[in-house]
């Protein structure tokens, strides 16, 4: 369906995780877009879902200046901060799009396992030890565990043997049961990243009854065009929309489907390791988070979960300002700011990516990284592993 401003909206695949058939589904979801919306997400995981979704909110509303130089992603004291994706990455220091090294309007905060996590934990501040909470209590874990092993059956189902049992040896994933605390996620760059767009400013251009058909001119890019890096994705946001893929030659904006009351939408991503892995069977799509006019003048679209998802006001007591608007732009509207959750999956380190090149997970993710985060991002050349 085309909407008012030029982008298309579309539903992307459901997968009801209870269904007999939900891994294959899924599968096939994976296989023609990239993207699926999963419904039917267990209880103690929704909770953990919303629980980080409201530490965001209060996460980002008190964080000060000080704290966001003193746990900058980094720039910590502990000893292996360099080497760590842990910390806070502040407004426009990172550019997904390395193509174009344009910064993203975001900011975040990234938390993992690893030694620094560990090391830092004693001197946290208040705000984030709740959080710190929610993610070790392994619940969003669990769920990750859960649905590759749901993969991994599918593609059994399929013949595919070989991918499946990489899929699970990868992230320390056992055959049969009784491996609950096996997901390799102390050795692998896994991490559960908090995000923060703040409101902005957004020229209006087209209406309901004159719509245009450029809808770069409709957008502003939050988070620039990218493919995720590891095996794959969790994600949960606030309602507001604004997450786009590519597919088909143009973007399209997400909308998931209203969930039943107590419900709550997860999105899953393939990553470029899946993709790798599958021989480009499961597609590593291109996406982007945007401010688009329909969500302007703070308007929610999707008002029925955010509601549903138990997050209150008064958890979120200070909306940061946005810039001026531009003085020249005849129509201006403030697109509402938006918070998300990610749990990016990544396979153990020492996980051989490339039998040919001896490449390490690790080793391509952080060229990923490297990448992302350089100060002239286009000047840096990952490696490609296809
Ligand atoms: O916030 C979102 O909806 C998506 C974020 C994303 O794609 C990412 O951080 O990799
Ligand atoms: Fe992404």
């Amino acid at each position: 369906m085309k909407h008012p401003e030029g982008a298309y909206a579309w539903t992307i695949p459901v997968v009801q995780l209870q269904e007999a058939e939900a891994g294959e589904r899924l599968l096939q979801a994976l296989e023609e877009v990239g993207f699926a919306c999963l419904l039917g997400v267990e209880g103690a995981a929704r909770q953990a879902w919303r629980g980080m979704l409201a530490a965001a909110r209060t996460f980002f509303g008190q964080m000060t200046p000080q704290d966001k130089q003193r746990w900058r992603r980094g720039g910590m004291e502990a000893a292996a901060a360099a080497d760590s994706n842990a910390g806070y990455v502040g407004l426009a220091s990172e550019a997904l799009d390395e193509a174009s090294g344009e910064r993203d309007s975001k900011e975040a905060f990234n938390l993992t396992y690893d030694a620094v996590s560990r090391e830092l934990e004693s001197s946290l501040p208040a705000y984030l030890v709740l959080a710190k909470r929610e993610f070790d209590a392994h619940v969003l874990q669990g769920m990750a565990r859960r649905v590759l092993r749901q993969l991994a059956e599918a593609m059994r189902a399929r013949g595919w043997h070989r991918v499946a049992a990489q899929l699970l040896a990868a992230h320390g994933l056992a055959d049969g049961d009784g491996d609950n605390e096996a997901f390799i996620v102390r050795d692998s760059l896994t991490t559960l990243r908090l995000l923060h767009y703040p409101p902005m400013w957004l020229r209006v251009s087209g209406s309901a009854d004159r719509p245009t058909d450029d809808v770069d001119a409709a957008v502003r890019v939050r988070a620039g065009a990218h493919t995720d890096y590891g095996t794959c994705t969790l994600l949960v946001h606030d309602g507001t929309p604004g997450l786009q893929v590519h597919h088909d030659g143009r973007w399209w904006t997400v909308r998931e489907p209203c969930p039943g009351a107590g419900d709550l939408p997860v999105l899953l991503n393939v990553g470029d390791l899946l993709q790798h892995w599958t021989g480009g069977r499961l597609r590593s799509t291109v996406h982007r988070v945007v401010a688009e006019a329909s969500c302007a003048n703070g308007g929610r679209s999707m008002e029925g979960w955010a509601g549903a998802s138990g997050l209150s006001d008064a958890m979120h007591p200070e909306v940061p300002s946005a810039d001026a608007p531009p003085r020249d732009a005849p129509q201006t509207g403030l697109v509402a700011e938006r918070f998300s959750v990610a749990l990016f999956i990544h396979p153990a380190d020492d996980t051989v990516i490339d039998g040919r090149e001896a490449v390490l997970a690790a080793q391509w993710v952080r060229q990923r990284f490297a990448a992302s985060y350089a100060a002239d991002a286009s000047t840096a050349s990952p490696t490609a592993i296809e």
